[in-house]
């Protein structure tokens, strides 16, 4: 094995090649191709239903929660087919996590919120290091200043913004290589939406990210890389500074000009 260090900065985390997705006869991803790095945020926009969120489920086979729902072409991830029967989708969850648009903590204190995924991953083999654990991702996850003095008061008393950086510890507590956030701030106010900017910033370069999101100002803002949806289709992805100054196909000019959408 060479270094991981060495090779995610020049090597796709994740790829796709030719992924369709269907939903019974109706097909909602047509043929996507996309490689996600470790160093660059990727955004996916496109107007409402273009198939982001299909798309990004894909990714960790959320999608196989849905049962008409039907996945063809290859994801990989370091290279390794996560649709081959051998993949343990658990442990896939585990390495790809997810962040959805509503904060959705378990009915748990902070605490067990976060301790909850090394716990079942056997990643703690005794108390002293599962305090460590929880400390650590609540700390990459801006919110340990705010918790620290109410560990075992429930994660759902906090406020939504605190329920969404909760989240995103647990999704960290499990030390994934990748996070997909699904419309992460779509239900936070403006304060609350700029703190999970900010920490989408510092976890870049730790974590391969890709971020749905609905606003282009929030995508210009946080990623390096972006992604246009339209009708199951990528129809561009590049740097995000090209996307929205000098997007090379009229039907991504016209979203962003908010021509349609
Ligand atoms: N569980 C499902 N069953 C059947 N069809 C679905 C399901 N989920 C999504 N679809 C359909 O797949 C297409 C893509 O939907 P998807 O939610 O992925 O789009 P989106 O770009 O994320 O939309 P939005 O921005 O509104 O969330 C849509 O036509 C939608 O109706």
């Amino acid at each position: 094995m060479l270094d991981n260090t060495a090779t995610t900065s020049t090597k796709s985390k994740m790829s796709a090649r030719d992924v369709k997705v269907f939903y019974g006869e109706k097909q909602a991803i047509k043929g996507v191709s996309i490689d996600i790095d470790m160093d660059n945020v990727v955004a996916f926009i496109g107007p409402s239903g273009c198939g982001k969120s299909t798309f990004l489920r894909t990714l960790n086979r959320m999608n196989d929660t849905i049962p008409i729902a039907r996945v063809e072409g290859d994801i990989t991830l370091d290279g390794e087919n996560i649709y081959s029967s051998s993949m343990d989708v658990v442990q896939l969850r585990a390495r790809v996590g997810m962040v959805f648009q509503k904060p959705n903590p378990f009915p748990k204190s902070i605490y067990d919120n976060v301790a909850y995924g090394p716990r079942i991953h056997g990643l703690a083999p005794n108390k002293a290091e599962l305090d460590q654990i929880v400390e650590n991702s609540l700390v990459r996850a801006g919110l340990w200043n705010e918790v620290k003095d109410r560990l075992q008061d429930s994660g759902t008393a906090l406020s939504g913004g605190q329920q969404q950086r909760l989240c995103i510890a647990r999704a960290i507590a499990v030390d994934p290589e990748v996070i997909l956030m699904d419309e992460p701030c779509s239900a936070l106010d403006p304060i609350a939406t700029a703190k999970i900017e900010e920490l989408i910033h510092e976890l870049r370069g730790r974590y391969a990210i890709v971020i749905v999101t609905h606003n282009m100002q929030q995508a210009a803002r946080v990623s390096q890389k972006t992604a246009f949806f339209h009708l199951g289709t990528m129809v561009e992805y590049g740097d995000t500074s090209d996307i929205f100054t000098n997007p090379r196909e009229e039907r991504t000019r016209d979203y962003i000009t908010g021509r349609y959408g």
